[in-house]
């Protein structure tokens, strides 16, 4: 089994990709931020931290969960509580990808084990993972496509483009990449290939 990280900045397309590789025999794919969700429900360790770090803040739906536009709004306009959270929940999202990745290594079912994280380069997935793919679509594309498909506004979208990497950073660290600047069936034939040439089937 071969585990690969995916990566790209917000609204480069990933989801699509995602779904795509999810959808082929011998292939899983696992969402950080999925993970992460499921780790900062109420009652688990990450939630009570972060009531403790963001105490004052208001980041809660009337159930009590976390409210993601809320927090996103939170993280995305202060650094330092951007790595507030990313210290509580970050390691706690690695470790269970390492239990995955080990039980799925016994398990011995997989071909492929895909992790999909905006924070890969930065979280040193490398580390763990046998490469790392970055899924490349220019800032002006991914912005036309936020404010078309979610509705964010030029601020918001500035403010999360300023939390992630330079696309020289993730070309850097990325052996594959794969460009979702045209049209979805273009990328999803570049990933085939890309799946062929690097011989995992
Ligand atoms: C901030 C949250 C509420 C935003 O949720 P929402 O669905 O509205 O996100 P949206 O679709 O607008 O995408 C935001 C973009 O920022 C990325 N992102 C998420 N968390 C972070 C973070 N801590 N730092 C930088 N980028 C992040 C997402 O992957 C995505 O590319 C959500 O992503 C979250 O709960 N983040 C904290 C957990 C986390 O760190 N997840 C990423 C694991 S690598
Ligand atoms: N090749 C494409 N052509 C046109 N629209 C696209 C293409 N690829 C993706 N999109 C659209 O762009 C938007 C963002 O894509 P998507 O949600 O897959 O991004 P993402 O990388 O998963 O985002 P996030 O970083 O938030 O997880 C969606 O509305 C999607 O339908």
């Amino acid at each position: 089994m071969r585990f690969i990280g995916i990566t790209g900045g917000v609204g480069a397309g990933k989801s699509a990709i995602l779904a795509h590789l999810a959808s082929k025999p011998g292939i899983r794919v696992m969402l950080a931020d999925e993970i992460a969700h499921d780790l900062m429900q109420p009652g688990t360790e990450c939630f009570q931290k972060l009531k403790e770090k963001f105490a004052g803040e208001d980041i809660y739906q009337p159930d009590g969960s976390l409210d993601r536009a809320q927090l996103a709004t939170v993280i995305f306009s202060d650094d330092r509580k951007r790595e507030e959270l990313n210290a509580i929940v970050h390691p706690a999202v690695r470790e269970y990808v390492l239990q995955q990745k080990e039980a799925e290594e016994r398990a011995g079912k997989l071909f492929l084990l895909v992790l999909e994280a905006a924070l890969l380069i930065e979280e040193h997935y490398d580390e763990i993972c046998d490469e790392l793919w970055y899924i490349y679509t220019t800032e002006e594309n991914r912005r036309a496509r936020l404010k078309a498909s979610r509705g964010y506004s030029d601020a918001h979208v500035d403010r999360i483009f300023a939390s992630q990497l330079s696309e020289e950073e993730y070309r850097r660290h990325c052996r594959v990449v794969i460009d979702n600047n045209g049209t979805l069936e273009e990328t999803l034939t570049q990933t085939e290939e890309a799946l062929r040439r690097e011989a995992y089937e």
